[in-house]
């Protein structure tokens, strides 16, 4: 990534717990001086939790800055991907906080990606019942997953179902981070943003149509813009309804299906901005069977092509156990499946009401036109 992109501050609304999202270049070398000014305890010390991937490059220069302004920093890695997101390193994690000792003023740091942030965050909001958290994403996606306090890890049968709310002190999204991202983790998180447009902001959902090219070479001032959008659309949302009582479900467009996808597929094959990207295009065409018009999910499928995102379920996975790992999911209740569904580009419903049969027809659909891509 070239050059510089201007700092956006904005914040998530909820009275006393509120936090910022810095969203800039060169701001991890500032965790220190950022630590300071908010009067996080010099004397506690702070768990850093990241990723093999992500270790060498950052981790670092985060902790040096955190030495400078005085704190004591531990470093914790865990193996790359979604099968961190587990019991098992979630216990790891306790034993690197205990044996670092950790406090009850103490702060654990994710820098990494969405399971860096929901794994760490969940050891936050675990360990002596509630530590503080700070949210640092080094992945596009993770703009979704570190503004918003969900955080758990996975069960074998189910996608994110063992958490809590946890909320970050705050978000320190650093652009210069991004430059290392393999293309395809890029194109899989460009997934989350579309989403935000999709269920919000028709504009924005316009906007990034036309600047796709320019986000997939990771332009500093569009993907700055559009992190910003993203984390705005979320910001609203989650302020609204912090604890998913209502609104905030619309968050799940593509979701229903896409955590199916990702349980069956065994966490890690289908990035989770993939599973996204064609559970949306599954919703869509929900939205024409409830009458609001076929364009949805051409459009959908279109703009989402666009960013060199998979649009249909790949050979080998089996309808029933799409179905039965949907009723694992939190979106299951009282027998009913909940979907997410477009109305219109920028508008989404949720829906009970989805007779299991279409959603059943659709599956199959996306699995019998994969040969056609
Ligand atoms: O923050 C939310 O609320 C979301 O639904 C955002 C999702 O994109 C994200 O993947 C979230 O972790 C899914 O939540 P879940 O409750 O369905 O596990």
């Amino acid at each position: 990534m070239a050059g510089e992109a201007q700092t956006r501050e904005l914040t998530v609304d909820l009275g006393e717990r509120s936090y910022p999202i810095m969203i800039g270049t060169g701001l991890l070398a500032r965790t220190g001086s950022l630590f300071s000014e908010r009067g996080f305890p010099v004397k506690s010390p702070i768990l850093l939790v990241t990723d093999r991937a992500v270790e060498d490059l950052y981790a670092g220069t985060v902790e040096q800055s955190l030495r400078e302004a005085g704190y004591t920093v531990a470093r914790a890695v865990v193996a790359s991907g979604e099968k961190s997101k587990s019991l098992d390193v979630f216990e790891e994690l306790v034993t690197a906080a205990l044996e670092t000792g950790l406090d009850r003023r103490s702060t654990v740091i994710a820098l990494g990606g969405g399971v860096v942030g929901d794994l760490a965050g969940f050891v936050a909001a675990a360990y002596m019942r509630g530590v503080r958290f700070v949210q640092m994403p080094t992945t596009i996606l993770a703009h979704d997953s570190s503004v918003g306090g969900k955080v758990a890890v996975n069960h074998r049968l189910a996608k994110n179902i063992i958490g809590a709310f946890h909320q970050p002190e705050f978000v320190l999204y650093d652009l210069d981070t991004l430059a290392s991202l393999p293309p395809r983790e890029v194109r899989a998180g460009y997934a989350e943003v579309v989403k935000h447009g999709l269920i919000w902001d028709e504009a924005f959902v316009k906007w990034c149509d036309e600047n796709a090219e320019r986000l997939l070479a990771l332009e500093p001032d569009a993907l700055g813009y559009a992190l910003h959008e993203g984390c705005r659309v979320k910001s609203i949302v989650v302020s609204r309804d912090e604890r998913e009582n209502d609104l905030r479900a619309i968050l799940n467009l593509g979701h229903t299906i896409g955590h199916a996808l990702e349980a069956v597929a065994g966490y890690g094959e289908l990035l989770h901005g993939e599973a996204i990207a064609i559970g949306m295009v599954g919703s869509a065409r929900l939205a024409a069977r409830f009458g609001y018009g076929d364009e949805l999910a051409a459009e959908t499928e279109r703009l989402l092509r666009k960013f060199e995102l998979p649009v249909r379920i790949p050979s080998g996975f089996d309808t029933d156990e799409i179905m039965a790992a949907m009723q694992h999911d939190k979106k299951f209740k009282e027998g009913q499946m909940v979907f997410v569904v477009p109305k219109r580009v920028g508008e989404v419903e949720i829906r009970s009401d989805v007779p299991a049969q279409w959603v059943r027809d659709i599956v199959e659909q996306l699995k019998g036109e994969a040969g056609k891509l």
